[in-house]
């Protein structure tokens, strides 16, 4: 499969996912480790991706996405936003609505 198409595949398969470096409990950055952390307190499961361990992901995600950096927070097939909008979403409650509205139970 091609890259594209893994990550069409890994974004619609996974309703909440995020792209970041390292994984949830070795976070590689602390722009991944900041987002992961907001991720963990709204509760629910999500998947994520390591982009260090995926250098073509790394390469073609920017594109495919339109947005140059990582941490990337995709939720029912969208993207939210990377570290920023993700802290700002959090700290206004507004990350937890998301979130628990996109997990499973929810549905
Ligand atoms: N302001 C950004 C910070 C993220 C950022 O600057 N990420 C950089 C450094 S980790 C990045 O992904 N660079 C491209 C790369 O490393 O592939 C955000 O809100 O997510
Ligand atoms: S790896 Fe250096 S800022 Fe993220």
């Amino acid at each position: 499969m091609n890259t594209i198409d893994t990550i069409k595949e890994q974004i619609s398969n996974n309703d909440i996912l995020i792209y970041m470096k390292g994984s949830p409990n070795a976070p590689q950055c602390g722009f991944s480790a900041r987002s992961v952390e907001c991720l963990m307190k709204c509760g629910q499961r999500f998947a994520y991706v390591d982009i260090l361990a995926n250098p073509e992901i790394r390469a073609e995600l920017p594109k495919y996405a339109n947005w140059p950096t990582f941490p990337q927070l995709w939720v029912k097939g969208e993207l939210v936003g990377g570290c920023d909008i993700i802290t700002e979403m959090f700290e206004s409650g507004e990350l937890e609505t998301l979130i628990k509205d996109a997990a499973p139970s929810a549905e």
